[in-house]
């Protein structure tokens, strides 16, 4: 039966921000690992919070799993593989944007679909199971298959499934295969959380209306269209809602603009807020992220 628990998919690497005088910050994240973080911050207490994904056996790794527990994430379904290692990857700032500069060719995550007994018994009881095109991108096909299977049983046994596709061309082998894996992944979903200028240049779209449109082709219920400074589009069969956030946000680093946005935006759902009430939380949760280094901010910041 599906209950109050979140289960996240992906990668966690090693985060270094900041950068200036060539002086690091380390930290921990990854796409679906901010979400389930800002998830973890933001759900009331009657929820569970559980990341999926494997590690090695090094000390890195058991640092992150230690990190994990301490902020409340589960990681009790986390696989180890004997000598891989995590990913990692640097952030620069350039033309008003963040960058990102991967280490994650071999990394331990990249085999985290390999057991589908494992991803069953990962799935089994979650209300919403949450995962990205990074997740898809870094497995190999036969794991995607694997993957995608594991989540659709989850459906059926009730989870609501949540998708960003979350555009890195650079992880992809072609802009083809990257098309068709994430149109795949979101037919199996309730709710594709795109970014349009993101989305715009693979599949043609020519505004936050078409992309929309295009997942719900898809057998979609829910999208919800980011457009970085722009108004977000939040659309239902029965309505669409375009919300700005507000202006004047100061600008340190966007690493983990779109994560927390969806964070924010699926807590408060699951909370029973509107749209509209999410996309307002959504907001204003990114405002505060993209004022902070890196992308995972201390919890006691995001409070109102
Ligand atoms: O690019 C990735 O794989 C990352 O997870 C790094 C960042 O945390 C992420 O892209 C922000 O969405």
């Amino acid at each position: 039966m599906a209950g109050k628990r979140f289960v996240s998919i992906g990668e966690c690497m090693i985060e270094m921000s900041g950068g200036e005088d060539r002086q690091y910050r380390l930290g921990y994240a990854g796409d679906t690992l901010n979400t389930a973080w800002y998830m973890r911050a933001l759900l009331g207490a009657d929820w569970d919070v559980d990341y999926f994904t494997a590690l090695g056996a090094d000390r890195y790794s058991a640092d992150i799993r230690a990190f994990l527990e301490a902020h409340g994430i589960g990681t009790r379904f986390i696989g180890t593989i004997e000598g891989r290692r995590p990913g990692l990857y640097l952030i620069h700032q350039e033309k008003g944007d963040r960058h990102f500069t991967y280490w994650r060719d071999t990394s331990a995550a990249r085999l985290m679909a390999e057991d589908r007994q494992a991803l069953d018994a990962a799935l089994e009881g979650a209300g919403i199971v949450y995962f990205s095109g990074i997740t898809m991108a870094i497995l190999q096909p036969r794991a995607r298959g694997r993957l995608l299977g594991a989540i659709v049983t989850a459906r059926d046994k009730g989870a609501r499934v949540v998708f960003d596709p979350n555009v890195r061309p650079a992880l992809w082998s072609s802009p083809r295969v990257m098309g068709a894996v994430l149109t795949a992944a979101a037919t199996i979903s309730d709710v594709v959380m795109p970014t349009h200028s993101d989305e715009a240049p693979i599949f043609g779209d020519k505004s936050v209306d078409e992309t929309a449109d295009r997942y719900f082709e898809l057998g979609v219920e829910e999208v919800v269209v980011k457009d970085g400074a722009k108004p977000a589009l939040i659309a239902t069969r029965a309505e669409r809602i375009e919300l700005a956030p507000k202006p004047g946000a100061k600008v340190v680093d966007a690493t983990g603009a779109g994560d927390s946005f969806n964070g924010a935006y699926l807590s408060a759902r699951a909370a029973g807020a509107s749209p509209m009430e999410a996309a307002e939380a959504a907001h204003r949760i990114a405002g505060i992220v993209i004022g902070e280094r890196g992308a995972l901010v201390d919890p006691a910041l995001l409070k109102a």
